[in-house]
């Protein structure tokens, strides 16, 4: 189990560059298995979940291999369509699989997934529209035993704009006969980029980004080679690290639109923020100002996967601020730990409410899920003293060896 040591204090200052976001990387390795042909990736992040990615399509059959930060998946020899238990548990978007494999094989047996604990994750946006294409899912002792002679394209409405459950039709769809329509579609930069890779491999997907998507069924797909585009949770968790410790910063390899939600908070914290197409530069001012209220909604709302580490600005802000987590009913695991580093937080139900503190003190804390974990880093950053985060495993989920991209622009910190 690994530890994260942080000696608070420290400046960020200088230049990073945004790895390939983890969210668009875990549905697009799913997709790897629709070709049946080499897949050639750029841009992959060194994350555990894609590990977890890669022992699943190699369970399943795929030949995997990594150069770098390049990927190359060879589905043509798929010869599985069971999903091991153990991998799926590990990760909540291993259940992008079902409608990768149904479209691939027209079966697989899949069990209930796993993932970081941050409220109760259902999965029945996904199933009801599986089965609405024509797909029998069998729910039995945690498994899901799902077939599909041939999928059928319908007209879907989502109740909410679920990504995975987005993602799911999306992949079951590329080879269903037919049009498929997503109404109320997640409108997620990732959800382009998934249509992108699809659309790239000769399937025919249009309008992600907006409510409705439309999928035409296809016969066969090619080979492709595609790069993931940046991970704005990464970048967003940088800009809060300069902007915590008073810095200033220069982002490559990052898309300023996808950031407009937490960069408009960033500006009402007082940060100066200057954007190119693809950079953005932050300089922190002397004191952060309180942002008076955060409610997380899906894109292109706030983020709830910023939500923790907004939170950590907030602490250390001058006067109170509120946040509304809308998306996950239990996410506010980090804030009795920031409390623990001498943050003054008051949690009620779904609302949070953050007296900015004058500074936090460096303290023994837990990392509890991936954001929960990042946004102790933050806190550790800002704090006076040294701040030992245990369970540090989850962090690695999502950021591509963090603590030495923090250490090159002026962290003190590192891992045991
Ligand atoms: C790998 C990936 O892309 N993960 C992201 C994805 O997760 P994920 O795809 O799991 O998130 P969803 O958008 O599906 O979930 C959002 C909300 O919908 C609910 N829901 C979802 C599906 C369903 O069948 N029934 C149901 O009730 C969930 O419990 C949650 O309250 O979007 C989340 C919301 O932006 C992000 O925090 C995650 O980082
Ligand atoms: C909740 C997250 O991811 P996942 O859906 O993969 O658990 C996240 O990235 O913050």
């Amino acid at each position: 189990m690994s530890k994260l040591i942080i000696n608070g204090g420290h400046k960020i200052q200088g230049e990073l560059k945004v790895s390939g976001a983890k969210n668009s990387v875990l549905p697009i390795l799913a997709a790897t298995v629709l070709n049946g042909k080499i897949n050639v990736i750029h841009d992959i992040p060194q994350l555990s979940d894609v590990n977890v990615m890669t022992k699943i399509l190699r369970a399943v059959g795929c030949v995997v291999k990594r150069e770098n930060n390049t990927m190359i998946v060879d589905s043509s020899r798929l010869n599985n369509s069971k999903i091991p238990e153990e991998l799926v548990r590990e990760m909540r978007s291993s259940i992008v699989f079902l409608g990768a494999m149904l479209a691939r094989c027209g079966e697989t047996v899949v069990s209930y997934p796993g993932g970081c604990e941050i409220g109760p994750r259902p999965i029945d946006l996904h199933l009801k529209s599986l089965r609405e294409m024509g797909a029998e899912i069998e729910e039995a002792h945690g498994f899901l035993t799902c077939k599909a002679k041939a999928l059928k394209g319908c007209d879907i409405q989502l109740d909410f704009p679920s990504v995975g459950a987005t993602e799911n039709i999306m992949l079951a769809a590329v080879f269903a006969e037919g049009t498929t329509i997503i109404r109320n579609a997640a409108r997620e930069p990732e959800i382009k980029d998934l249509q992108d890779f699809i659309n790239a491999m000769g399937g025919k997907v249009s309008g992600a980004g907006s409510a409705t998507i439309r999928i035409n069924g296809v016969k066969e797909l090619q080979e492709i080679e595609h790069t993931i585009i940046p991970d704005r949770i990464v970048a967003g968790t940088y800009l809060i690290a300069t902007a915590m410790t008073k810095g200033e910063i220069v982002l490559k390899n990052v898309i300023p639109e996808h950031l407009q939600s937490t960069i408009y908070k960033l500006k009402e914290s007082g940060c100066r923020i200057l954007y190119t197409h693809d950079s953005i530069k932050l300089i922190a001012p002397e004191k952060l100002k309180a942002i008076e209220s955060i409610k997380t909604l899906p894109y292109p709302g706030f983020p709830t996967d910023m939500q923790s580490q907004i939170m950590a600005l907030m602490s250390i802000s001058d006067g109170i601020s509120i946040i509304t987590e809308n998306i996950f009913e239990n996410r506010y695991k980090h804030a009795y730990e920031l409390i623990r580093m001498g943050a003054n937080i008051k949690i009620d139900g779904r609302v949070a409410i953050i007296k900015g503190v004058p500074k936090l003190t460096g303290a023994k804390v837990t990392a509890n899920d991936l954001r929960g974990g990042a946004a102790l880093i933050l806190a550790g950053m800002a704090a006076e003293g040294t701040t030992i985060i245990e369970n540090a495993k989850h962090i690695e989920r999502g950021y591509d060896h963090i603590q030495d991209s923090l250490k090159n622009v002026g962290a003190d910190i590192r891992k045991l």
